[in-house]
């Protein structure tokens, strides 16, 4: 089975260098997007990926740097390429909020018929922690983490054994018993704030308090435009960069 996770941004939602923190999951029978920042149709075309090379868009929270691309792709879909419909993995509830609290704003035009958030895409309502079997090859399931106080927020486990942090609060409990040692995940890709104190994400200074085996499985991304200043800095955690690949054989 080969997985493949190609990041379109690794930058925090105020970077001007790294584009905003969004990935491709890759296998050879599907191609999902995590998150869909401003910066992602400009991330996809680098790479020469069109929009309906995509199967399906999840949205881990709906803070701009994670969904200020949607409206694009959603008009570009259905006026560029023959009204495609992409699939949306999302909870029912924050479907709820990405319409009526963004989105609607732009995309809502009923003399065309475009009333609703389905209009646009096809919608595929996760329930927490149960797994998705999205294709033969891939299976995802969403966890909630809390990020900010009342606003929902959720994380990725693919294939199982890899964890995708949305933006979050360090909760070490949770990446020792539940990331490492229950589920056994040999790949964690995790936000990290670098400097300051980090209010809704996780800091560098808290990461580097993890057992060093659990350091040594992180990539660090969603990070500030001053990285360069932290190259050496982050015990064995590894920055990852835009349009890197990681290869996850299992
Ligand atoms: N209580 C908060 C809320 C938000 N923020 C900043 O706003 C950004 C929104 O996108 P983000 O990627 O979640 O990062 C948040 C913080 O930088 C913050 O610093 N403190
Ligand atoms: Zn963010
Ligand atoms: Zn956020």
């Amino acid at each position: 089975m080969s997985l493949q996770i190609q990041m379109l941004g690794t930058g925090s939602a105020f970077s001007k260098l790294y584009y905003n923190t969004s990935a491709l999951i890759r296998t050879t029978d599907a191609t999902i997007l995590i998150d869909c920042g401003p910066t992602v149709p400009k991330s996809l075309s680098e790479i020469a990926i069109e929009l309906d090379q995509i199967d399906g868009i999840f949205i881990s929270h709906i803070h701009a740097d994670h969904i200020g691309g949607l409206e694009e792709v959603a008009f570009r879909l259905f006026y560029q390429y023959n009204r495609k419909r992409l699939t949306l993995y999302v909870t029912e509830a924050l479907a709820g909020v990405l319409w009526e609290n963004s989105l609607k704003g732009g995309l809502y035009n009923p003399e065309d018929g475009f009333h609703q958030l389905q209009d646009y895409f096809e919608l595929v309502f996760l329930q927490e922690r149960v797994p998705y079997q999205l294709s033969p090859e891939l299976t995802i399931e969403i966890v909630p983490t809390l990020h900010v106080a009342q606003k929902l927020n959720y994380s990725i486990f693919i294939n199982h054994r890899t964890f995708y942090s949305a933006d979050l609060q360090f909760n070490k409990d949770f990446l020792l018993n539940e990331v490492a040692h229950t589920r056994n995940c040999h790949t964690i890709f995790h936000d990290c704030q670098l400097s300051g104190p980090g209010y809704v994400h996780t800091t560098l200074e808290e990461l580097l308090t993890l057992p060093e085996d659990i350091q040594k499985l992180i990539y660090l991304m969603h990070y500030d435009d001053h990285m360069t200043e932290f190259i050496g800095q982050t015990g064995p955690m590894t920055f990852i960069h835009k349009h890197e690949i990681i290869k996850i054989s299992d």
